[in-house]
């Protein structure tokens, strides 16, 4: 039999004087699906980090097949059949697909024979859940793709577990299906057993098998999915008594005629990354109190847009203006016009890990007035406001000092997001802003996002999650292979015709 059984047992971590995991027992049956649900901050990637050997338990133990084992390290972890995707990507750059799912083994032979490792590479592939082109670079992947390929790296390794942190949060609602089925098909199989951190209740219902929560630490209910509704586990997330507010959205959209034209692109085109062109001919306005949202399947130019308009790719040729101006996302630039970006992934691409919270959230104005005076930093007010941002966007950190990727993903985003809206933004630039996010957070973000539009502020928002679109755009265009193909008011708009467009349809005539 290949799927094992795991056990945690009294499983607690402690960082310093605070328990980040307190006294957890689960057990993840052999060829089930086990969802691991949490708030934020919940101790959910903490539990399973401490399964892998990635953290050392403060006490407790972890059992496989009833046997208890000391996973002292990762690498003690594959040995027993565990496998982890993580959250962040763990693909190299610069290597391509084969060569990541060959380095996926930890080893590398002195020789490799090519012909043998493609043959058993492609025959890989040919049973894999999903499918990648082997010879694809890591740069030319959407993070839609990396998430994928994260998953395939670690099948290619045949785990006996797989334990997944988060594993559809960049996937379109079709590829989430295709793959926790497929997950699913190998966990019933007894192929292996699923452990799974998500915060889709839907997710939940429909693939697991089993559910444990965690609320601040501990445990709060474990068992089976049959045995539960969205309401009740939304209730042992939350703790009782709060259930009654879980569902309502935080905010409203005012009713409001969109502005001047704020951002306006005219026909620019960039290059991907194999310089193959990514953006082509593209022109598009956002108007002030207009979210303009782009859907798309991942990898149609979307993500080298965005890196175009906030300066961090180079642009071919076309034209981007903010307020009339010729825009080139200088930071003089962004300070005047008051433009702001969330890229993806903030810890990586807006965060600088090893500093402070206080930090990071200084890190568009610490040189300006009025923190800084006669060349000196006041560092005591920026950390007076870092502690009161902390407070007013609900940051879960053990204070403004701490490094900022000890912090949970939710709270690495609130993070950068208080600092990005700061100063009332008057463009904003966002790229998948709820990845990984618990259902709390989304709607805290959802409503930052609307209410800055509320008072006047231009929203650019790409998400490959066709739901947020609808819920918070004013209009919906889409991109597909670097192109607008179809430009809707979100009203208009209905997932199966954006899906369609999507999938390569193009409105008629011009
Ligand atoms: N290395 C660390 N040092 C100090 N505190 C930590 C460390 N790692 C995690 N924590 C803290 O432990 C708590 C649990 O974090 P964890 O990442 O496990 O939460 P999570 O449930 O996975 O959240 P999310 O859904 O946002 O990813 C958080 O308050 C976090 O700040």
């Amino acid at each position: 039999m290949h799927a094992l059984q795991l056990e945690t047992y009294k499983l607690t971590k402690r960082f310093g004087s605070f328990t980040a995991l307190d006294d957890v027992s689960i057990t993840v049956r052999p060829g089930t699906v086990h969802a691991l649900l949490g708030e934020n901050g919940a101790g959910k990637s903490t539990l399973v980090k401490a399964i892998v050997g990635y953290h050392r338990p403060t006490e407790g133990s972890v059992l496989v097949d009833g046997r208890e084992r000391e996973i002292g390290s990762p690498v003690v972890a594959r040995e027993l059949g565990l496998g982890m995707v993580y959250q962040h990507f763990t693909v190299v750059p610069g290597m391509t697909v084969a060569e990541n799912l060959l380095l996926a083994r930890g080893t590398l032979p002195m020789v490799v024979n090519w012909k043998v490792a493609r043959a058993e590479l492609q025959a890989f592939m040919a049973t894999a859940p999903f499918q990648l082109p082997l010879d694809a670079q890591p740069g030319d992947l959407s993070a839609g793709e990396k998430q994928k390929l994260e998953i395939l790296k670690q099948l290619f390794l045949k785990p006996r577990l797989l334990i997944l942190d988060e594993p559809t949060s960049v996937l379109t609602p079709q590829e989430a299906d295709e793959v926790l089925g497929a997950l699913r098909d190998q966990a019933h199989a007894m192929d292996c057993s699923v452990l799974m951190i998500t915060h889709k209740f839907r997710e939940v219902m429909a693939y697991a098998d089993d559910v444990s929560v965690l609320r601040k630490g501990a445990l709060a209910a474990t068992g089976r999915v049959a045995d539960q509704t969205p309401v009740s586990l939304a209730a042992a997330m939350v703790g009782e008594g709060a259930s009654g507010v879980v569902t309502q959205p935080k905010w409203t959209r005012e009713i409001r005629e969109p502005g001047d034209v704020k951002l306006a692109i005219d026909t620019l085109e960039v290059m991907g990354d194999r310089g193959e062109p990514a953006v082509r001919a593209l022109s598009l306005s956002v108007r002030r109190g207009e979210i303009v949202g782009i859907a798309g399947v991942s990898g149609n130019g979307q993500r080298e847009l965005m890196q175009a308009l906030a300066g961090q790719r180079a642009r071919l040729s076309g034209r981007v203006t903010v307020d009339g101006q010729a825009f080139l996302a200088r930071r003089a630039e962004n300070r005047v016009r008051k433009v702001r970006a969330l890229p993806e992934e903030p810890l990586g691409n807006a965060c600088v890990g090893p500093l402070s919270v206080a930090h990071n959230m200084a890190l568009r104005s610490f040189d300006e007035l009025p923190w800084a005076r006669g060349g000196l930093v006041r560092w005591g007010a920026l950390r007076e406001r870092a502690r009161e941002w902390i407070a007013e966007y609900g940051v879960k950190t053990q204070g403004e000092r701490a490094p900022i990727r000890t912090l949970s993903g939710g709270n690495v985003q609130r993070a950068v997001l208080a600092r990005e809206l700061a100063g009332e933004a008057e463009l904003l630039l966002v790229s998948n802003p709820v990845f990984g996010l618990d259902f709390a957070a989304v709607a805290e973000i959802h409503g930052r996002l609307m209410a800055a539009r509320n008072r006047g502020a231009a929203v650019l928002l790409v998400s490959e999650d066709l739901d947020e679109l609808l819920t918070l755009a004013d209009r919906i265009v889409v991109m597909s292979e670097g192109r607008i193909v179809h430009d809707v008011p979100a009203a208009e708009a209905t997932r199966q015709s954006l899906g369609a467009f999507m999938g390569g349809k193009h409105d008629g005539g011009h």
